[in-house]
């Protein structure tokens, strides 16, 4: 059997950390392609140099050329500028728009067939900015966070309830900005309501340090932004695509239709429950929300929507 091709376009942080992972569940070949071709091709030959060691088969090439990404069947956009300390993922809006546009162009002419996964920020905006150049149906193109921030959630769960990461079913929906949705409703420990084990109180501080989470890790990184629990984030989404795994996730998706106006975010792309399988978006999951997530979660939309019409799209 063929085995499938996966392009990772930025060889930075997360994109190198991505190509590891991938490479050592030996589910595809990986192509790394950065602007910067020494950096990819650096990356990939230091990645095939760990394989004896750490016993893996896979071919991970790096390059700059978009010709040797061609087929693709999976394209992860990682390229573009992370931020630093005092700045907000909205501030990289017409920077990454750039980038992430050019990306768009050579995937759509490259591998016209793949889905992609798309990282770059400020995410949703970059997310319906691929679905637009590219052209590609909507359940093809898909944006990572609300794994990323349900991660976190589940995280600090765990650490406050003093409970296995196994057992935290943790649930965020909204845009990836600070005024992202956590939902305690749909967060359980080992299927029990989270609120069992935490007050008011200590759910508050939970969800307000979940929303800052990529904050917390710029201020202490200074150079730039999350990576391994993002790259970790991606291998889930990949995984759940090639391996048909029809996995209940929240990631940024194209709202429109009936599902649309049941969101309020007609013509948009902002994180919700979606089914991720072999075709990519299989469904999209309606959830009952008390008044208060609904006023979260109109004002999580309408920052999209500010973003979003600043693009000339
Ligand atoms: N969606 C999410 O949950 C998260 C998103 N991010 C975002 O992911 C992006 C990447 O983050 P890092 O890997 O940490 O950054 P990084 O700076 O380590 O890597 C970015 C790479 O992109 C490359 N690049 C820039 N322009 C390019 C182009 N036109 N074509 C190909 N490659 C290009 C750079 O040379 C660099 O190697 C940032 O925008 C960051 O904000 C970061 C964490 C989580
Ligand atoms: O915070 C950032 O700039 C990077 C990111 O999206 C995250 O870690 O959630």
């Amino acid at each position: 059997m063929d085995r499938k091709k996966i392009t990772i376009v930025g060889a930075g942080n997360i994109g190198a950390t991505l190509a590891l992972l991938l490479a050592r569940r030996e589910t595809a070949d990986i192509t790394l392609i950065d602007i910067n071709e020494g950096v990819a091709k650096g990356k990939a030959l230091d990645i095939m140099e760990a394989s004896p060691i750490l016993g893996f088969n896979a071919h991970v090439v790096g390059t700059g050329n978009y010709e040797d990404t061609a087929g693709s069947d999976v394209v992860v956009i990682t390229a573009g500028f992370p931020r630093k300390p005092g700045m907000s993922r909205d501030d990289l809006l017409f920077k990454n728009y750039e980038v992430v546009k050019s990306v768009s162009e050579q995937i759509k002419k490259y591998s016209p067939e793949a889905f992609v996964i798309v990282v770059t920020n400020p995410l949703d905006a970059m997310t319906y900015t691929a679905l637009k150049v590219t052209g590609f149906p909507k359940e093809r193109v898909i944006g990572m966070a609300g794994v990323l921030d349900s991660a976190r959630f589940a995280y600090f769960i765990s650490e406050k309830t003093g409970i296995s990461v196994e057992n935290i079913k943790a649930f965020v929906i909204g845009g990836h900005g600070d005024d992202m949705v956590p939902l305690p409703e749909y967060t359980t420990v080992s299927g029990i309501p989270v609120r069992k084990f935490l007050s008011e109180e200590e759910l508050s501080e939970v969800i307000e340090r979940t929303r800052f989470g990529g904050g917390e890790i710029v201020q202490l990184l200074k150079t730039g932004s999350a990576f391994y629990a993002p790259a970790a984030s991606i291998l889930e989404m990949v995984l759940a695509i090639l391996w048909n795994k029809r996995k209940i996730l929240s990631a940024s998706v194209y709202l429109d239709g009936e599902i649309g106006k049941y969101y309020g975010a007609t013509g948009l792309c902002v994180g919700v429950p979606i089914v991720l399988g072999k075709e990519g978006v299989e469904d999209i999951i309606k959830l009952e929300l008390t008044d208060e997530e609904w006023k979260a979660w109109r004002r999580s939309v309408d920052s999209v929507r500010n973003l979003v019409e600043k693009l000339p799209l």
